[in-house]
């Protein structure tokens, strides 16, 4: 919900990066603020998963220009280990399998790193059980899911309820969900979707990438931007959301050509 005078989260100006040598962002620029709930759209290959993951400090990508400010800090110096201890979290657009480690001993290792770095006693593993049954709660998750190793043959959209799982328990200041509606069927869609509404306070945002309306109906954002050719081109209300879903993109770009001129 939008607020005055709430505190910026984040802060990125100008922002180029790179991966194989090849330009992905060109000049991207976004505010997002305490309390608010912002959608990237835009077509295929127009660089959203890639600002996903320059956020999250993954080493393949280089960021070749611009600024990026988390809590008022150059998040550019920070490690990516150090980010997500921090606050970031990013849900993947395609989680990976860890197998041979068990969903619940990664939950606890992950969320014991997040209280050390935060000065904070390690939970023991009795406590943090009954947490985590708490968390499971919120994505309407079998227990029999702790057990099992991370991700290994769970289905898609088991997969992308277990992200929100591991964001129930990180209370991430910045979540970033890469597509977490695709492969979810209607039920689990909303389990989602109210899922990361219980998670969602005036204290911490949410950057939320998607193709479809449909998960705007559920979790609604303050802001929608539409991403192309590596830059936000457009922002507007949720209203901008039906719009694409009626007029698809080509009108954006059309648009964004004439400005230009
Ligand atoms: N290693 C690489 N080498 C060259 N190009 C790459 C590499 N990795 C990604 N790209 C390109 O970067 C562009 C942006 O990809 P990205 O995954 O960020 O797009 P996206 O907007 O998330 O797309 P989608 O909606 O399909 O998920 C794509 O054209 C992709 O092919």
């Amino acid at each position: 919900m939008i607020q005055e005078n709430s505190e910026v989260i984040l802060s990125v100006k100008d922002l180029t990066a790179e991966v194989d040598g090849v330009s992905i962002l060109k000049g991207l620029n976004l505010e997002v603020k305490a309390g608010e709930i912002h959608a990237i759209m835009g077509p295929n290959g127009s660089g959203k998963s890639t600002f996903s993951k320059v956020l999250a400090g993954h080493p393949d990508y280089t960021v070749t220009g611009g600024e990026i400010t988390y809590l008022g800090q150059n998040l550019l110096e920070l490690e990516a280990e150090d980010r997500s201890r921090s606050g970031i979290f990013l849900a993947f657009q395609y989680p990976i399998e860890i197998p041979g480690v068990s969903n619940l001993d990664f939950l606890r290792v992950a969320y014991n790193s997040k209280r050390k770095f935060a000065g904070l006693d390690e939970l023991d593993t009795f406590d943090f059980e009954d947490l985590v049954q708490q968390k499971l709660d919120v994505v309407q998750m079998n227990p029999a899911f702790l057990d099992r190793s991370v991700n290994e043959g769970f289905s898609g959209g088991e997969k992308k309820r277990n992200e929100i799982l591991q964001m129930a328990l990180l209370e991430p200041k910045l979540a970033i969900l890469d597509e977490t509606d695709s492969g979810l069927d209607i039920d689990a869609l909303r389990i989602v979707s109210s899922g990361v509404n219980q998670l969602t306070t005036p204290d911490n945002a949410v950057v939320l990438i998607t193709h479809y309306q449909r998960l705007l109906d559920y979790i609604v954002p303050d802001y929608v931007h539409v991403m192309e050719g590596g830059q936000i081109v457009t922002t507007g209300g949720k209203e901008l959301a039906l719009e694409l879903e009626e007029r698809g993109y080509t009108w954006i770009r059309e648009e964004a050509e004439v400005a230009a001129r």
